[in-house]
């Protein structure tokens, strides 16, 4: 693959800058650590807490006040709308509450009229309930509408956050966190988010507003069955906070069993090949069935919670209703109330319960939303280890001179040095084949090259430049690496070959595949360049994907190649293939090849052999073996199997 180096959109820091004076969560990189040391609630800065359940209170107040940031943050676009939103809510609602009222009228005031023959009785009662049912019905489309609109609003701008965020972050948050997780971020947790801003918040506050409303109604008609509703309310109250504490923490467990489940699931899948070549579908299998349980009993055991409130709350309905019938029923034998306003009354409060039942159902998606907002605030939260600098050198033209000094290099912060001390100066246009022993630290200087990482102590520059120093995007136009998976995009084998330089001509892609030798087999394809690399006929080897990221590499033209060889996978002819578009993509650039392979070595200028970390053994192919070594043995090694 050719792969875009590790680097930071200028632009993309916004969010990091927001957070700026919050340590790293992972607290690896040096300048973090002593800070973290200070911060209370390092812990849970990022992704780092995003497995524990139980929270103490502070603990809760520094999540929720990210999750409450987050959401502030993401409405900023659509704060009007969300205004005029709750306004036309309030506003249905009272046009709802207001229509026993009406009744009211029409039984009490009304209907006396009528029977001594004055139409006023009829028409204004009349009048005010369509005036109300058709207000009501307006306000309700408005805020349907403004609602999706606002509600997918902020979910865009979530998911477009999350992808831009994941994308920056460094590959060293991507070795740890694992590509799983994010999938749960971005799919699990935000379809959480979805159901609650898409009906959620919406039949919440309208459900609260018709409550309130429709309460205020029955103190207006007869404050002592109001009475009744206020000393319901004790209960329900009582019930809701229950309900809150119990519930927030079997959401936080569920948010947490769905990602253990759906990093299991894309783990396999990814790995499908070794799962079958292994037999390993039956353990996996088992695996899942048991990662799938718990989050089927965390799920049960959060719903049965909600299983509780939903009955309890039906029950102190009935029984309020029963009251305020009952008193009401013994006023009206006194004559101290009107008929009219009991039925009204009676009515209202049937109707003021009513919407509790989807106030509990809201609720609970609201819990799981917040348990979501929790992980993706989270996820936000977290900065890339490898940025641009504030000023960074710009540099238009590139020799290709490396040099490491004193670079010394660990993976996480008091970790083993996995470079120790290295100087190493390579010339512009040299070709340095790397060996070593497995795990020496070979691929580990290609990544510190690439930038993948920064070097813990010491310096890595080109052309005398620093990389921390360097603009990303000429770093990323003058360095290029390409891997061993040579990962193919979905898409044409024309369009993946321009990946290397998207606004490259048709004549400069079918010449960087002349190039590397490739151009005839592409032709040779169904539909030549147009192939798209997913389909049946596009299925490419292993050597004809390296030779298509040949090609990739050779019109992006970097001035570095570094170079992580497919090794004994391929066929001796398509080695021989595969050698000959190397040698021509390599022409005079400065190249790093991590060689397994005798052809290659041939071909370098100088090998480095490494072991632990430090360069043992440096010089031109011919001196090493001649010095008897390490690569001396290497070199026996292999040319006896290809003899043989
Ligand atoms: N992401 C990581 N986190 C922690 N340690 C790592 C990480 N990647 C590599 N290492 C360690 O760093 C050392 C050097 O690894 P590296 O991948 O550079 O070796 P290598 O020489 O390229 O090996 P190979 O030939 O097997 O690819 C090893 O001990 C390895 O365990």
């Amino acid at each position: 693959m050719t792969s875009g180096t590790n680097h930071v959109q200028p632009g993309a820091t916004a969010a990091s800058q927001e957070r700026a004076g919050h340590e790293a969560a992972r607290g690896s990189s040096a300048p973090d650590e002593g800070r973290a040391s200070t911060d209370a609630f390092a812990h849970l800065r990022g992704t780092a807490g995003e497995e524990q359940v139980d929270l103490n209170r502070e603990e809760r107040k520094f999540i929720r006040r990210r999750s409450w940031r987050l959401l502030a943050r993401t409405s900023r676009g659509v704060r009007l709308k969300l205004l005029l939103t709750a306004l036309a809510v309030v506003l249905a609602q009272a046009c709802q509450a207001a229509t026993p009222v009406v009744v009211a009228l029409a039984i009490d005031w009304g209907l006396p009229r009528v029977v001594d023959g004055e139409a006023s009785g009829l028409w204004i009662p009349g009048a005010l309930y369509i005036g109300c049912a058709v207000t009501a019905g307006i306000m309700i489309f408005f805020y349907t509408r403004m609602t999706a609109e606002a509600s997918q609003q902020m979910l865009f701008t979530l998911r477009d956050e999350v992808f831009r965020k994941t994308q920056e972050l460094s590959l060293d948050f991507h070795e740890e966190y694992t590509s799983g997780k994010v999938i749960s971020r971005q799919t699990s947790d935000l379809e959480s988010l979805r159901e609650l801003l898409d009906g959620g918040i919406n039949s919440l506050v309208q459900g609260l507003m018709f409550m309130l409303f429709t309460t205020l109604s029955i103190w207006l008609m007869d404050w002592r069955s109001g009475l009744v509703l206020l000393a319901a309310a004790v209960p329900i109250l009582l019930l809701g906070r229950w309900y809150q504490k119990n519930s927030e923490v079997a959401y936080r467990r569920t948010r947490i069993s769905s990602a253990r489940m759906i990093v299991h699931f894309v783990e396999t899948m990814t790995g499908i090949r070794a799962v079958q070549a292994f037999r390993r579908e039956h353990a996996r299998d088992r695996q899942y069935r048991k990662l799938a349980k718990i989050y089927r009993d965390d799920m049960v055991r959060s719903i049965g919670l909600f299983g509780i409130l939903q009955p309890s709350l039906v029950l102190v309905g009935n029984l309020s209703v029963t009251a305020v019938l009952l008193w009401g029923g013994f006023r009206v034998l006194d004559g101290d109330l009107g008929v009219g306003v009991l039925v009204a009354v009676v009515l209202a409060t049937k109707r003021v319960f009513q919407p509790l039942d989807m106030i509990a159902m809201f609720y609970n998606s609201l819990q799981s939303a917040v348990a979501a907002l929790e992980k993706v605030s989270g996820l936000l939260e977290e900065k890339p280890k490898v940025t641009e600098a504030p000023n960074p050198v710009r540099m238009p033209e590139c020799r290709g001179e490396i040099e490491f000094r004193e670079a010394e290099f660990r993976y996480q912060a008091g970790g083993p040095l996995v470079m120790k001390k290295l100087d190493l100066h390579i010339p512009a246009g040299q070709t340095v084949a790397v060996v070593g022993r497995t795990g020496a630290g070979k691929t580990t200087l290609a990544k510190l090259l690439a930038r993948f990482y920064d070097v813990t102590s010491g310096t890595v520059t080109l052309d005398r430049v620093d990389l921390r120093e360097l603009a990303a995007e000429d770093h990323h136009r003058h360095v290029a690496m390409v891997t061993q998976e040579a990962f193919l995009f979905s898409g044409t084998i024309r369009e993946n070959i321009a990946l290397g330089r998207p606004d490259a001509s048709e004549q400069e892609i079918v010449a960087a595949a002349k190039a590397v030798g490739v151009h005839e087999f592409i032709l040779a394809l169904p539909e030549g360049y147009d192939t798209d690399v997913n389909k049946r006929g596009g299925r490419l080897s292993a050597g004809q994907r390296q030779l298509i990221s040949f090609a990739r590499a050779f019109l992006a033209d970097p001035a570095v190649l570094i170079l992580d060889e497919a090794t004994s996978s391929l066929d001796l002819p398509s080695e021989a293939l595969v050698q000959e578009g190397l040698e021509r993509l390599l022409g005079n650039r400065t190249a790093l090849i991590i060689a397994h392979r005798l052809s290659t070595v041939a071909i370098a200028d100088r090998v480095l052999v490494i072991d632990a970390g430090e360069v043992v053994e440096d010089g031109a192919p011919e001196e090493l073996i001649a010095a008897g070594g390490y690569f001396s043995k290497l070199h026996a090694a292999w040319s006896s199997t290809m003899s043989g």
